[in-house]
């Protein structure tokens, strides 16, 4: 075992990760299960919108020149001939004196150049025939909205790479995808290392704890847009972990371990690298939690070794396998954005390492505070539950004090970044 192990900076580790080529497959799904899924194509208008003139209110169509000298003490009077709803159109051309009462949506009778809303009209019946009189002059286009005024036919919309939200759901809609196309997930591997581990159903026993770090993993995978699937736990054991491993590889894309990456006895990933014929791509970081980190490529596939303990484990899943997995989504924003934020809280010990402290993310009087979700130790596990940032602490020889100036890694925000903004 070298116990010597160079640490690399953050961003150099983070380079090296996404210069892995990975490749992406397309598949098409019913557009009702495409929330958050990642287009595979670009979405442009299939026809205009509106695609015909159309009412934005409840009221009355007319010809405006109709109205040209109506006035309080000389009103105008029109004939209504016929009344539409959404849905439905004028039977026939509007000839001048006649109105059409039309409801929001409805199509503009061919020969009506604007809406009179039913607010300014009066109405009254005379021998069976409806009348509408207005007491203003209205302007031709007045209240019509035009064919094509929102969108042109062929106008590009929403590019391949995208996630879909409800507003890219609307478009499709609107357009009529009723499937589309979108990459495939990537079907990421998990295993939890670690004779100490019991399964979350089974009562504690003296020196074990349960498993935590793969339902979290399992549960970064599914928020990053890819699919886990979990192959359970695995005691430090030599053969029993490269069976195990050798034969997930055949059915993943990713494979994710958590524990035994570091220089114990028992720390068995880094043999397993070896045997598999894995280049490792690093296996220390200049950074805390999560220095011990190690990502190796074998065969065109990553195996991220996550630390056991559960904090590092986390951090060390945002950091380097979320940017990864976002690439092989083909995203144009891979990053988890970077804030400038004041720090909530003092953090007055130096520490020689950069930090990235679990944190969450407040709204005081219009600016980003971060506070410290709980414990700031590696093996913590309580303070994860909070936790919606990460706050960026560059190492060196001071501390630092509540109000200053931090960088804020944002976990949640689905929009990313084409960079990562991390300075240092
Ligand atoms: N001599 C040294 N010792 C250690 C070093 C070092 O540089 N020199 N690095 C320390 C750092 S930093 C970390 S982080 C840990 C990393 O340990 P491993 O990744 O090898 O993980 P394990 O040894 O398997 O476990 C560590 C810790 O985490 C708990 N664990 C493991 N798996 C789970 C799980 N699935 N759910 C919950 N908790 C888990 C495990 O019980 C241990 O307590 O090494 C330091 N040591
Ligand atoms: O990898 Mo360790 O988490 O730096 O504490
Ligand atoms: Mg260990």
């Amino acid at each position: 075992m070298n116990l010597h192990r160079k640490p690399i900076p953050v961003g150099e580790a983070i380079q090296r990760v996404m210069n892995v080529p990975s490749s992406t497959k397309i598949e098409k799904i019913p557009l009702e299960q495409a929330d958050e899924r990642i287009l595979a194509q670009e979405v442009a208008a299939t026809h205009a919108i509106p695609p015909f003139d159309k009412s934005p209110y409840d009221g009355f169509a007319i010809k405006a020149e109709d109205t040209a000298h109506a006035t309080k003490e000389d009103p105008m009077t029109f004939r209504v001939t016929e009344e539409i709803g959404a849905g439905h159109r004028a039977s026939k051309p509007l000839q001048s004196g006649e109105a059409v009462r039309i409801m929001t949506g409805a199509e503009i009778p061919e020969g009506a150049t604007c809406v009179a809303m039913f607010e300014i009209c009066h109405t009254h019946e005379q021998d069976g025939q409806s009348y509408m009189t207005i007491k203003r002059e209205m302007q031709p286009d007045q209240n019509i909205i035009k064919k094509a005024s929102e969108t042109k036919e062929g106008t590009p919309l929403v590019s391949s790479g995208t996630a879909v939200n409800p507003g890219v759901k609307a478009l499709l809609a609107t357009f009529g995808y009723s499937e589309v196309e979108v990459y495939k997930k990537p079907v990421v591997g998990v295993f939890a290392t670690g004779t100490e581990l019991l399964d979350i159903d089974q009562p504690l026993e003296p020196g074990k704890i349960r498993n935590s770090n793969a339902y979290m993993v399992l549960s970064q995978v599914n928020r990053s847009g890819a699919e886990a699937k979990y192959f359970g736990k695995l005691a430090d054991d030599f053969d029993t972990c490269y069976k195990a491993i050798t034969e997930a590889l055949q059915k993943v894309d990713v494979l994710i371990t958590t524990g035994g990456v570091s220089v114990g006895d028992y720390d068995l990933m880094p043999l397993i690298y070896e045997k598999l014929g894995a280049e490792v791509l690093f296996n220390k970081i200049g950074m805390r939690p999560g220095s011990v980190t190690t990502v190796a490529h074998a065969n065109g596939q990553l195996l991220f070794g996550l630390s056991g303990n559960p904090s590092a484990c986390y951090v060390g899943f945002e950091l380097y396998t979320y940017p990864y997995l976002q690439k092989m989504l083909d995203r144009k924003n891979p990053y988890h954005p970077v804030i400038d934020a004041a720090l909530g809280t003092d953090f007055g010990k130096p520490n020689p390492f950069t930090r990235f402290i679990r944190g969450y993310i407040s709204y005081e009087e219009g600016k980003v505070v971060v506070y410290p979700a709980g414990m700031d130790k590696s093996a913590v596990v309580t303070s994860l539950a909070k936790t919606n940032v990460l706050i960026v602490l560059k190492g060196g020889t001071r501390g630092y004090q509540k109000g200053e100036g931090v960088q804020a890694i944002l976990l949640e925000d689905e929009t990313g970044s084409e960079e990562f903004l991390l300075e240092g």
